[in-house]
């Protein structure tokens, strides 16, 4: 079945990973990571949130669905907002935690969003599943394990995946999230998971990955451990901090967060912020001016301050675009034909596609290049300039962001200038 599918998608590369791991599986290993990667559902049925909203789909991505299968960057992707639905009910099975539904179709149907709502709306679909993650060990490591397939699959080389370590934990973090009892897994612990699980990842997919960590615009009590839990594991996978969260409610970043953007410029740490999404331009303003943004995380208000978008233009400032993302949070106009991006991209700017949260889009990277190509002009040109321009926008260092660069270039069978 599987084999059936990969060959119609023609994944390249990817197959021969996918059929070892399948081989491995079906070698009746089962225990382990290996029995992690069998678990994703193959067969939802709801409403794809796509520019009709009558499309249905039956699976995160169909083949039509794959209009660039070439090797991608993701810049922009939430850990917490990237799970298998399959995982959190294996997690609440074996921690005796009681779910709304208990099976992939049920769950999917409450997390997942059909219809655009507000951003506000949108973040209380985390409190649906993350009491069943946090403050497990072996969850948290499983999650970051199977995000790296998942990716790989979708064609992704590099990625930067992002999360709050607080929200994963339920020791040393007051408040104590998601009416968890106080346990022993503190934020700083959760960082050494998720690396844990990246890196084998690593060891086992075609994909690089590094990691964000973020503060959280309603908790500022949190900014200055991320940005000393950023320091801390700079040479063990985290990149960069952000700074994520409901920008409707606050929009002015309140001193805290300040004080921990400070210190990331001090010490060398790279910095993105979730701006302009819903919140006004002053937000992208005040990201870019007081927060020393290298990148901005959405950013789609921009276009309507023109002197500050041709200013970030003139300094080839990054935009993190999630287009299905954007719809569904009610960030951008539900007609993607409108969508900011087409100017974006229009303008030369330098941008990347993202998921954002694909667990509760219901989306895969595949289907953000589907709904840019179909109802936003994209060409294949425009997707390899645009992943050029997000590997060039990356937060590793120069040696290994110029191997990525050679990467996509041959890949993409450009010719690179020799310098004589
Ligand atoms: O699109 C978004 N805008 C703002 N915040 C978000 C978005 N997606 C996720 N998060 C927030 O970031 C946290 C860490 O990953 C998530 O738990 C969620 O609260």
């Amino acid at each position: 079945m599987y084999i059936m599918r990969r060959a119609a998608v023609g994944w390249g590369r990817l197959s021969v990973v996918i059929s070892a791991r399948d081989l491995r599986a079906n070698d009746g290993g089962g225990g382990g990571e290996l029995s992690f990667s069998r678990t994703r559902t193959r067969t939802r049925t709801i409403t794809a949130p796509l520019h009709t909203s009558s499309a249905k789909m039956t699976e995160p991505f169909l083949p039509e669905h794959v209009v660039f299968n070439k090797p991608k960057v993701e810049l922009h992707v939430h850990l917490d907002g990237a799970i298998r639905v399959q995982t959190i009910l294996d997690v609440a099975k074996r921690r005796g935690i009681s779910l709304p539904a208990d099976t992939v179709e049920g769950l999917t149907q409450i997390i997942i969003l059909q219809q655009p709502v507000t951003l506000t709306k949108f973040l209380c679909k985390f409190g649906e599943y993350m009491h069943v993650i946090a403050g497990d060990r072996e969850a948290i490591k499983r999650i970051a394990y199977e995000f790296m397939e998942d990716k790989a699959r979708e064609g992704v080389v590099y990625v930067e995946v992002r999360y709050s370590p607080h929200l994963l934990a339920n020791t040393k973090v007051e408040p104590i999230p998601w009416d968890q009892k106080e346990g022993d897994l503190s934020p700083d612990e959760v960082v050494r998971l998720v690396n844990e699980g990246l890196n084998d990842g690593q060891r086992d997919f075609p994909i690089k990955a590094r990691s964000i960590l973020c503060c959280l615009r309603h908790m500022p009590s949190w900014s200055m451990e991320v940005v000393k839990l950023c320091k801390k594991y700079r040479d063990k996978g985290v990149v960069a901090i952000d700074l994520a969260g409901d920008e409707s409610l606050n929009c002015e970043a309140f001193p805290e967060h300040r004080m921990a953007y400070e210190k990331a410029v001090r010490s060398g740490i790279h910095r993105t912020v979730h701006a302009g999404e819903v919140g006004p331009p002053s937000v992208v303003k005040e990201a870019v001016e007081v927060l020393k943004a290298e990148r901005v995380g959405h950013g789609y208000r921009t276009l309507e301050d023109q002197d500050l978008y041709k200013k970030l233009l003139a300094q080839n400032m990054h935009f993190e675009i999630c287009p299905i993302s954007s719809r569904l949070t009610g960030a951008c106009d539900s007609d993607f034909t409108k969508h900011p991006v087409i100017r974006f991209r229009e303008d030369g700017a330098n941008y990347s596609l993202n998921t954002d949260d694909p667990l509760i889009f219901n989306s895969s990277l595949h289907l953000d290049y589907y709904t840019a190509q179909k109802y936003m002009g994209f060409t294949e040109e425009e997707f390899q300039r645009l992943n050029i321009s997000s590997a060039q926008s990356c937060f590793l260092p120069e040696e290994e962001k110029k191997a990525l660069l050679n990467q996509l270039h041959e890949a993409y069978g450009m010719v690179q200038s020799t310098a004589f």
